[in-house]
């Protein structure tokens, strides 16, 4: 099967939606990629829904490389992104540059994420001339949630809109491939999607986005410590894993597990020489 890239992915836009779901391990990404989801996000919600951290803020650069290492081995067609964790590009762009190569060496991926506007887009140009792809991610930003005091709608009024549209506008300028956009009325969603020639991808951003990310888990049902309004749930893993544990345990203590079928029986010979006269 051929392998998306940034120019797959650049192309959608106006014509094909695009789908990504986040990945954190290898056997979720062999699935995903199987299913036919064109790109996969090693999110840093992996903190939340993995590591059971209550914000992305703890998520450190050897976890997303050994995450990203894992979703790479499963993918064989989608495209693979990995989130840049907290303070991971802030501190000076050599310092950036040398975490994002370390992320692109070491995993394999295809291409990182940044959160943010005008303010890193910089960092954006320095990254993309350097021939790393990077998708960018306005809107909600979770690794601020220390700043921004919760997880709330962005783009409510009208100078946070415009400045959304601005941000947007710089990082398509600054040479991203395509643009997150996070907990945003949908009617902002729409007019970012028009006024710029790179593909959007809304979480919790409306239909008129190019494409739509989830987090896995929350899609699966499989993280119920909060359900935020933008999600879907078209399974629930939690139910049937608890449902199967159960009766596992049941199987257990009943000895209704295992049977003969999933034991390893001794030739008889050597059974008669070992216990035979007992
Ligand atoms: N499991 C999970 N799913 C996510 O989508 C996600 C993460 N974790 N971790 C990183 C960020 C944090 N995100 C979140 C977390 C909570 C809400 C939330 O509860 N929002 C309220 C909206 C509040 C308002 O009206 O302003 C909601 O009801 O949806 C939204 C996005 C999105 N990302
Ligand atoms: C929700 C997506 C866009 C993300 O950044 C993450 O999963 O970390
Ligand atoms: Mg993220």
């Amino acid at each position: 099967m051929k392998k998306v890239t940034t120019a797959t992915i650049r192309n959608k836009k106006g014509k094909e939606k695009i789908s990504v779901l986040t990945a954190y391990d290898y056997p979720t990404a062999k699935i995903l990629d199987e299913a036919g989801v064109d790109i996969l996000l090693v999110g840093d919600s992996l903190g939340m829904v993995v590591l059971g951290y209550d914000s992305t803020v703890p998520v450190t650069l050897s976890d997303m490389i050994h995450h990203g290492k894992a979703v790479v081995r499963g993918a064989s067609r989608a495209f693979v992104v990995v989130d840049m964790p907290f303070m991971s590009y802030h501190i000076s762009i050599a310092d950036t540059m040398k975490n994002a190569a370390e992320i692109m060496q070491k995993t394999g991926a295809a291409s990182v994420k940044l959160e943010g506007g005008v303010e890193i887009c910089d960092t954006i140009s320095a990254l993309t001339n350097a021939g790393i792809p990077v998708m960018g991610h306005i809107g909600l930003l979770p690794q601020s949630v220390n700043q921004v005091g919760g997880y709330s709608i962005q783009g409510k009024t009208v100078d946070a809109a415009n400045k959304l549209l601005q941000d947007a506008i710089a990082l398509e300028q600054a040479g991203a491939y395509a643009i997150v956009l996070e907990c945003i009325p949908y009617q902002l969603a729409k007019a970012i999607t028009e006024q710029i020639g790179i593909p959007t991808i809304g979480i919790g951003a409306g239909v008129h986005c190019d494409g739509q990310v989830l987090v896995t888990n929350d899609m699966l049902g499989l993280y119920d410590n909060f359900t935020p309004k933008f999600v879907r749930q078209y399974t629930k893993l939690h139910e049937s894993i608890k449902e199967g544990a159960k009766q596992y345990i049941e199987e257990v203590r009943t000895e209704a597990f295992p049977t003969m079928e999933h034991s390893f029986e001794m030739k008889n010979d050597v059974y008669l020489k070992l216990y035979g006269g007992k």
